[in-house]
């Protein structure tokens, strides 16, 4: 339904989003995950066609977005990471005020803002200035607002953000009620949150995709990861220990941190398919170090995702 192709987007001479495609299919709830600054809101941006992309292209239903920006908006709710709630106006007002900016007919305008109202549960708040509503309410009052003109499409930018674990959960199932009949984007830091919420995950770092597909595909190093050990090396720094099993073919990637003095711990990812155990064992051998720890772990979504965007 939605075809990302190649897009890139520059600020100035800073490189945003850098070549990112991604294929997101009708009903699909699709999770874009990054670290801050990793590229997610702009990349939502582009997807809304808020502005164009430097180069790539964005296609719905096969038609390039570029050709009928104004088409392709209308068929899009878009709920930025601060909502554009006016804190004067009562909750009631503010969606007929959008009913109607939306181009929305008069006679229609009451039964969809009902719909909204029992989509979001705003019943009880329908009365009250925005201003007055917690941070919870508001994002409810967002989503309302995003979805009022009963768009296919639904893009949130990071919906949970600042909101307490209850009002958390109340937000992830109104947008899993949505999703059942919507496609949705959504952006989030947290893990957990793409977790609970998505169909798929995208994992942005840099302005890349590291990372594609089912929590379950992920874990399964379906993205060129593969197990990891767990080690803890005695008589060896972090930066010599990392440089020697680095070196190793089956290693795709090694993070090591100093514990102590002349100790460290090391999660060493070997690559897609291969076990490396022996070849790090006989390149131990080698050294006067002591294994204190061997131990090979399952693949955790969180060990991916934080090997998948470290720094370096
Ligand atoms: N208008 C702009 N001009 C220049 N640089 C920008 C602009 N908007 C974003 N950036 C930079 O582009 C990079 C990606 O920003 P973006 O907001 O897309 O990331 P993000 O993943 O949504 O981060 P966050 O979770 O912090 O919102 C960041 O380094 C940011 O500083």
């Amino acid at each position: 339904m939605i075809r990302v192709d190649d897009v890139t987007k520059d600020y100035g001479a800073f490189r945003a989003v850098d070549g990112i495609s991604l294929e997101i299919r009708k009903g699909e709830i699709l999770g874009l995950l990054g670290p801050n600054g990793a590229g997610k809101t702009t990349t939502l941006k582009m997807l809304t066609g808020y502005f164009p992309p430097t180069s790539g292209e964005i296609y719905y239903n096969d038609a390039p977005v570029s050709h009928q920006p104004l088409e392709i908006k209308k068929r899009i709710g878009y709920l930025p990471e601060s909502a554009p709630l006016y804190p004067n106006m009562l909750v009631y007002d503010f969606l007929c005020y959008t009913a109607d900016v939306r181009g929305i007919p008069k006679a229609k305008r009451l039964a969809r803002i009902k719909e909204m109202s029992a989509l979001c549960s705003l019943t009880e708040i329908m009365d009250k200035p925005i201003g007055e509503l917690s941070k919870g309410l508001k994002q409810r009052v967002g989503l309302a607002y995003a979805m009022i003109s009963d768009p296919e499409i639904l893009v949130l930018d990071e919906p949970t953000s600042g909101l307490d674990p209850n009002q958390i959960v109340e937000i992830r199932k109104i947008i899993r009620d949505i999703g059942e009949t919507r496609t949705i984007i959504f952006s989030t830091h947290i893990l957990s949150e793409a977790e609970a919420t998505c169909d798929r995950i995208a994992i942005v770092h840099k302005g890349k995709i590291v990372a594609d597909g089912t929590t379950d595909e992920i874990r399964a190093g379906g993205n060129g990861s593969g197990p990891c050990l767990k080690m803890d090396v005695k008589g060896a720094s972090a930066a010599e220990a990392k440089n020697l099993f680095q070196g190793i073919g089956s290693v795709a990637r090694v993070e090591a941190s100093q514990s102590k003095e002349n100790r460290c711990e090391l999660s060493v990812t070997f690559k897609k398919g291969q076990d490396g155990r022996e070849a790090v064992y006989n390149a131990v051998k080698e050294t006067d170090w002591v294994l204190m720890n061997f131990a090979m772990e399952a693949n955790t979504l969180e060990t991916i995702f934080r090997t998948l965007t470290k720094e370096n």
